[in-house]
């Protein structure tokens, strides 16, 4: 049996990405998205699952940072959870004066706790189950957590299908070490990290060797490398699968023009939505221009 560590305590939207990706294996909580992939990194577990992105708030940090940091780790599947929070406290608990949860679900939050609860103080916490815990241990007065989390921690429920926008959704991968990568399935996607120079035009010619290869970008976000100040990290999602020859052409090209990049996976979409193929820029044209210019070489065309 496999062991995959989650970002947890028990009772988060990532723990129950991870069930649902996982099956039957063993799960094992973490207390961060980091320490979930150095458990990875360490051999202490196979795989991890951890949040990437939310509709409302965007890209998770924390997660990008660990991504690029220490070896590579690559994603083989990803899961998509709506996101709505329950509302817990203390039984019998008296004014709520801090209302506590994980940056991401507070910011998804924000409209309903000025509505409903204007004299609470938002406390971050490291995960909404972390916020639970402090809630038990009389921290906090509140905690916005996963509607799951009723089941773990023994709290009151004060409001349920709390939420600024009612069809929101966080976006979790599981990453382990480099190995088999998952087959293509014409709906994939593929990630990569780009240490760009700083110098005129960079990005504009990463994000050119996609364009031109007909290639769709589905999220592109930039982190400080921290060495040194104004340069940047991006991180881009595309639709397609390294095994396909478009891909890889494309891979190649961006490893040319940035020497610094690493690939964080190919995997299949868990929407399911099919890649884009532009006119002149499908598999089937990139190997057919391949064996042309093959030809050629050879001097068997001219
Ligand atoms: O704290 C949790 O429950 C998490 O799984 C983390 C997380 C996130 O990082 O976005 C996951 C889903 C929600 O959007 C809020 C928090």
């Amino acid at each position: 049996m496999s062991r995959i560590a989650y970002f947890g305590p028990q009772g988060t939207f990532t723990e129950q990405a991870a069930r649902a990706l996982a099956g039957g294996e063993e799960l094992i909580p973490v207390e961060t998205v980091r320490l979930a992939m150095t458990a990875v990194r360490e051999g202490e577990a196979d795989a991890a699952c951890v949040p990437i992105e939310n509709s409302v708030e965007g890209v998770v940090p924390a997660t990008l940072d660990a991504l690029s940091e220490s070896t590579p780790l690559v994603a083989v599947a990803e899961h998509i959870l709506p996101v709505h929070f329950s509302v817990l406290a203390r039984r019998g608990g008296g004014d709520i004066k801090t209302v506590a949860s994980h940056p991401h679900a507070l910011a998804q939050v924000r409209e309903w706790l000025e509505a409903n609860l204007p004299d609470a103080r938002p406390v971050a916490s490291s995960s909404t189950s972390a916020a639970a815990v402090g809630v038990l241990d009389g921290q906090f007065d509140a905690a916005v957590c996963a509607p799951v989390a009723v089941e773990h921690y023994d709290l009151e429920v004060l409001a349920t299908e709390v939420a600024d926008v009612s069809d929101a959704v966080t976006r979790f991968l599981l990453v382990r070490p480099p190995g088999e990568l998952p087959e293509p399935t014409g709906a994939d996607r593929t990630s990569v990290v780009a240490a760009a120079v700083n110098r005129t035009g960079t990005l504009a010619e990463l994000l050119t060797a996609l364009a031109d290869r007909g290639i769709n970008l589905t999220r592109l976000d930039a982190r400080p490398t921290r060495n040194n100040f104004g340069e940047y990290r991006f991180f881009m999602d595309f639709e397609g699968h390294v095994a396909e020859p478009r891909i890889l052409d494309a891979l190649t090209a961006l490893r040319r023009l940035c020497r610094n990049l690493r690939f964080l996976g190919s995997h299949p979409r868990a929407d399911g939505t099919r890649s884009t193929i532009e006119p002149g820029a499908g598999n089937d044209d990139f190997v057919d221009a391949a064996m042309w210019a093959d030809a050629v070489r050879k001097g068997d065309l001219a």
